[in-house]
């Protein structure tokens, strides 16, 4: 790990608290948390979070992560995915049940993307986890985005519903965590690391 420590840039709690149950817990892997308004592009979702990382690594001037998640219906080719944050801002939990009213399918999965970047002018590495599911009415408390209407695949059960460690365990963002999580514990022990 380089001296210093490495720094997840983000300003949303729940995002921090999941890297931290699943990152950081039984490692010797250090993050600090830094919340910088980031511009984030428009295109797809690996250049999103490329472009967010490069940003980011400029801004705090050492070694960095950022995250990004998508939120992609079938029926939409794909969307909102990297867009979902405005959608759900002004649509809620009902109004992107209703966008897939009359469409064939409520079929979705959630895409996390995360980058990685040793510096400024270091290019940034990603690593990406999907979880299929699809959208339904809102079950379960609401404490983070659109957890209540993501059900995920073959468990019944939406995100909300889930205990932490449950959705951890099969959620797009534990999934690309197992991935950075690998690759920074390599990187630690100085092995050269396979990307
Ligand atoms: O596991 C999740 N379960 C439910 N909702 C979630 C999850 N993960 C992200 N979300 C929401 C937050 C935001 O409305 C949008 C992603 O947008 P996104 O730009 O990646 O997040 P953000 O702006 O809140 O934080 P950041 O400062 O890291 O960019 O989906
Ligand atoms: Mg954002």
């Amino acid at each position: 790990m380089p001296p210093g420590g490495l720094v997840f840039v983000t300003g949303n709690a729940g995002k921090l608290r999941e890297v931290r149950e699943i990152l950081v817990q039984g490692t010797p892997i250090e993050i600090e948390s830094c919340d910088l308004d980031l511009p984030e592009i428009q295109g797809t979702t690996q250049q999103v979070a490329t472009e967010k990382c490069r940003r980011a690594a400029e801004q705090v001037g050492g070694p960095v992560i950022t995250e990004d998640t998508a939120l992609c219906f079938a029926a939409m080719n794909g969307l909102p995915g990297p867009y979902i944050k405005i959608f759900m801002r002004e649509l809620g939990h009902e109004g992107l049940n209703r966008m897939l009213d009359g469409f064939p399918t409520r079929a979705a999965w959630a895409l996390c993307t995360f980058a990685y970047s040793a510096g400024p002018g270091t290019e940034p590495i990603l690593f990406e986890g999907r979880t299929d599911g699809k959208i339904v009415p809102a079950r379960g408390p609401p404490n983070f985005g659109w957890d209540p209407v993501f059900e995920a695949e073959d468990t019944g059960l939406t995100y909300a519903e889930m205990e932490a460690m449950q959705k951890n365990a099969i959620s797009h963002r534990g999934r690309a965590l197992q991935k950075l999580r690998a690759y920074l514990l390599q990187e630690a022990q100085g092995v050269e690391p396979a990307a």
